[in-house]
């Protein structure tokens, strides 16, 4: 059978050309039990995005992305990042041969992300602002010069992702989860999953339509407080702050799509502490094995919130998307978990450490 992957899905994506890819997507829908049970709902899935080649979901968005900047013939590409976008963009714009340009905001990216922008030969500017004030500049970068701006205000990158719903009705036997949660920064993920499940549907391969639920922190949560609100648009916030960096956006460019998204399909957004998230880390890696970076992990805080709040009802089918892996963010581990214990070499101080004699 087909390799699972993005290109699985290749008529229904606007290309037309050989794809630049590195196999990505066809990432495990993994059933958690024992982490529903802490939480307390009937089934939880989780579909883990950080097992993508470079570590996040927004693989998905840059082979479509690069394909098309080549089939429109443009030489350079560029994007602002939290970290995770910059680090993709610089491994399929490497994988295609053209030049690579990343603005960061300085001193706010995780360490993996970093590595992985300067190893794989993009420019990495660190700009002295936040992400917003990144993306103002390398869209007027873009203006100005003919550089492809591949930020996800570039619909192409939402349609590559459109198809994490594809699979996830593809894992579940084109059985529905009555929810999707995850969590959200610039809101292009939770627009792409819902115009996924959306295409499905009017394909008549499915017959409903999951809850889509975007989860953000505290201190950075414009489409929350839109919602809650009731909204028309979001107010942008001048200082997100959250240990989550990858959404520590105050100023999301897919804003309407997400809000449309989340009331079209009778979803919410809530948001979650830093404390909830690094708690929901855990949990996830020691309850299922699942290494995600902080941001990824709001998804279950949210989830825990919500059902606790009585907004999720415990006998729902939920699936939460966990966006990028453990070691793009080691720091933010080291910095939270016990240290090692440091023992000599022999025996007897190793069974004084394990059994305390
Ligand atoms: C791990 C992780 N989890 C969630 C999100 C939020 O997704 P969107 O709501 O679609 O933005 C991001 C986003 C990162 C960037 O925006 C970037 O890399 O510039 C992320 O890296």
């Amino acid at each position: 059978t087909e390799c699972p992957s993005v290109w699985k899905y290749a008529k229904l994506l606007p290309i037309d050309s050989e794809p630049v890819t590195i196999q990505e997507g066809g990432t495990p829908l993994y059933k958690c039990d024992r982490l529903a049970e802490k939480i307390g709902i009937k089934e939880l899935y989780v579909k883990h995005e950080g097992m993508n080649p470079t570590g996040s979901f927004k693989d998905r968005g840059m082979t479509v992305g690069v394909t098309k900047a080549l089939e429109l013939g443009m030489k350079t590409v560029a994007c602002a990042s939290t970290g995770n976008t910059s680090a993709a963009l610089a491994i399929y714009g490497a994988k295609a041969g053209i030049p690579v340009i990343v603005l960061l905001p300085a001193g706010k990216v995780a360490l993996g992300k970093i590595a992985q922008a300067l190893m794989h030969g993009a420019k990495v500017l660190s700009v002295r602002g936040n992400f917003d004030d990144a993306l103002a500049l390398v869209r007027t970068l873009c203006s100005q010069e003919k550089i492809y701006l591949l930020n996800s205000i570039n619909p192409y990158r939402l349609e590559g992702q459109k198809t994490i719903g594809f699979e996830i009705a593809d894992q579940l036997g084109f059985k529905v989860p009555d929810r999707i949660v995850l969590p959200v920064g610039n809101a292009g993920n939770i627009t792409a999953i819902f115009k996924g499940f959306r295409e499905f549907k009017i394909l008549g391969i499915t017959d409903s339509l999951p809850k889509m639920t975007g989860i953000q922190a505290e201190g950075s949560c414009p489409i929350v407080k839109a919602i809650k609100s009731g909204a028309p648009a979001i107010t942008p916030e001048e200082h997100p702050e959250t240990i989550a960096t990858a959404i520590r956006i105050g100023n999301p460019v897919n804003a309407t799509k997400a809000l449309s998204a989340i009331r079209q399909s009778g979803g919410t957004a809530e948001s979650v502490t830093d404390e909830e998230i690094l708690a929901a880390q855990k949990d996830l890696a020691r309850l299922e094995g699942i290494g995600v970076e902080p941001a990824s992990a709001a998804s279950v805080a949210g989830l825990k919130k919500l059902v606790d709040l009585g907004v999720i009802g415990r006998d729902e089918t939920v699936v939460c998307i966990t966006t990028g892996h453990l070691l793009k963010d080691p720091q933010t581990v080291i910095d939270i978990c016990e240290e090692p214990t440091v023992v000599d070499a022999n025996i007897d101080a190793i069974r004084e450490a394990i059994f305390g004699k």
